[in-house]
């Protein structure tokens, strides 16, 4: 028998964190692998956005502790507006001009090879922010992510404002990028779609810590009532539905 010993890219242990007295999380326990899609899914407010934070360093939680092994990691904030004075490629090329002694030309240079890597030509890179369609800007700020050439990355809300084809667009730009980079992924989100078309896992975030954490159909079938309401509402099941005529669709053909 093959024993395999590999530690996750992420443990987070027994987290607390306190915003004066309001308790965002407690006695909180993740881990992410390495290679995998996690989607992390919860109500608003419920602390998605302050967990990814404490991931990646920028919120230090009350008590608990924090692993992060990946080498280098990516971010797309919520709100990771692109700086609306630069081009697209500027924006994307901004973290080599800020962390690395790469020349400008050869920070533009790369970040116009990211930009094809999302799905962008270098005419979309010379434009300015407000030219591009929303998709066009989630894509630009995936190849802001991807400029350091990390080994994990964090998104938040990756789909949202997007049209329901753009949205799946770019859950597939995610995939296939997770794949032939080896990326490790961990995603926020509201959308039900990115987790049945992307995701390994679920992560549900509910009073104040993980509730549960498996494959999505597994994590479906929890009985707490926020996970009951949320996959098997009205919208849940429209959903699943359409997911498992997918499948036999698939299967079919
Ligand atoms: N820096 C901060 N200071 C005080 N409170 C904060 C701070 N950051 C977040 N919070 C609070 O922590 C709670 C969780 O916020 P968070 O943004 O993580 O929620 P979320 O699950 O991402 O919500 P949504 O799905 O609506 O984006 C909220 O009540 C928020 O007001």
């Amino acid at each position: 028998m093959v024993m395999t010993n590999v530690q996750p890219i992420l443990t987070l242990k027994n987290i607390t964190t306190k915003f004066g007295t309001s308790v965002v999380h407690e006695a909180l326990d993740l881990d992410v692998n390495t290679g995998e899609i996690l989607g992390l899914v919860g109500g608003s407010g419920a602390g998605k956005s302050v967990l990814l934070r404490t991931a990646i360093g920028l919120n230090k939680p009350t008590t608990g502790s924090v692993h992060l092994r990946a080498k280098q990691i990516g971010v797309l904030f919520q709100h990771g507006a692109l700086f609306s004075s630069m081009t697209v490629a500027e924006n994307v090329a901004l973290p080599l001009f800020e962390h690395t002694s790469l020349s400008r030309n050869e920070a533009l240079r790369l970040a116009r090879l990211k930009l094809a890597l999302v799905g962008l030509d270098s005419a979309a890179g010379e434009r300015y922010p407000a030219e591009l369609s929303g998709g066009m800007i989630k894509r630009a700020a995936l190849a802001r992510a991807l400029i350091r050439e990390p080994d994990m990355v964090f998104l938040d809300e990756p789909t949202a404002g997007l049209d329901p084809i753009s949205a799946a667009a770019f859950d597939q730009l995610i995939l296939t990028l997770s794949k032939a980079l080896g990326l490790t992924v961990v995603l926020v989100t509201h959308d039900l779609d990115t987790l049945y078309a992307i995701c390994d896992r679920v992560a549900v975030l509910a009073k104040k810590h993980i509730i549960a954490i498996d494959s999505l159909a597994k994590v479906a079938e929890h009985e707490d009532a926020w996970i009951q309401a949320y996959f098997h509402g009205p919208r849940g099941r429209a959903i699943i539905e359409q997911h498992s005529n997918q499948s036999a669709n698939t299967a079919e053909n």
